[in-house]
């Protein structure tokens, strides 16, 4: 784990719950930021996960849909009116104008949803929240509001055995192509107030409870120290 010598001061707009220290966790796909949310959460984190937020919206009668179905036609739809992944996914990820106009529709609905859940998560009694944010690195409004930046590092060819074990129905090349889209992990250093390494594979996740037991004592101390 490379912990930045400065943590970044805690100052920020209102928008997030003050009373408690807000952390971004990004991380190329499949680098593990699902994983490191779970392990924090069992450390007593209330975990926003903006994947999960993109779902929900996209489901049948999902608030997103009206404007997906305008601006992409029917035949990105399912039989149930949600969201065809897989048709959507082959659209984007090789059109980067697509791509652009499903971000302009989804964005502002995950960031609102995120903020009420964060509001609504943030008891007196959690250690933080995290907010499991993949493309946290293209967006500036998120760093800004963000007390710490939290990125997980682990090698592409590692990351694409493990989607490919977790994602079945994805395929190399259609991985690489996502891959490709993301911002690459150097951009994402260059955000990072910490780096955890999650390389080894390890289904019982030593190598990164070990760095987490770290973190979270970071978490407590800061939080201690940092009221509003
Ligand atoms: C294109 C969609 C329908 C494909 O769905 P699918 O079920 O195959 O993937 P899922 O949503 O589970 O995402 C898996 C991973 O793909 C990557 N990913 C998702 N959206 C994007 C994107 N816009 N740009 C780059 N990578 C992305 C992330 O690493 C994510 O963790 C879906 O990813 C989507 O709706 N994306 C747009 C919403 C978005 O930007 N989500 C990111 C949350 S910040
Ligand atoms: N150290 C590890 N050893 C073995 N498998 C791992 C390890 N870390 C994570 N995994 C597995 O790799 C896959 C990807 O991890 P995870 O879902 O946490 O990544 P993610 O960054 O959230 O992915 P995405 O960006 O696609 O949402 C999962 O199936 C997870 O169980």
């Amino acid at each position: 784990m490379i912990l930045h010598e400065h943590l970044r001061k805690i100052e920020r707009p209102n928008r997030l719950p003050s009373h408690v220290l807000n952390i971004g966790l990004t991380g190329g796909m499949g680098s593990g930021k699902s994983t490191v949310a779970r392990l924090l959460s069992e450390s007593g984190a209330a975990v926003i996960d903006l994947d999960a937020i993109a779902h929900e919206l996209t489901e049948s009668n999902g608030a997103a849909m009206s404007e997906i179905e305008r601006v992409f036609g029917r035949k990105v739809l399912a039989e149930d009116g949600a969201l065809n992944r897989a048709v959507m996914r082959e659209l984007i990820f090789g059109q980067p104008h697509l791509k652009e106009r499903l971000e302009t529709i989804m964005h502002p609905l995950i960031f609102s949803q995120a903020v009420v859940q964060a509001h609504l998560r943030a008891q007196a009694d959690v250690l933080c929240v995290v907010y499991d944010i993949p493309l946290l690195a293209r967006s500036h409004e998120w760093q800004a509001l963000l007390d710490w930046i939290v990125v997980v590092d682990c090698a592409e060819d590692i990351r694409v055995q493990r989607i490919l074990k977790r994602n079945p129905q994805l395929n190399i090349e259609q991985i690489k192509k996502i891959i490709s889209t993301q911002a690459s992990f150097s951009e994402m250093q260059t955000i990072a107030d910490v780096v955890l390494n999650n390389s080894e594979n390890d289904v019982i996740h030593l190598q990164l409870k070990a760095q987490l037991n770290i973190l979270v004592r970071y978490i407590r101390h800061f939080s201690s120290s940092h009221t509003t």
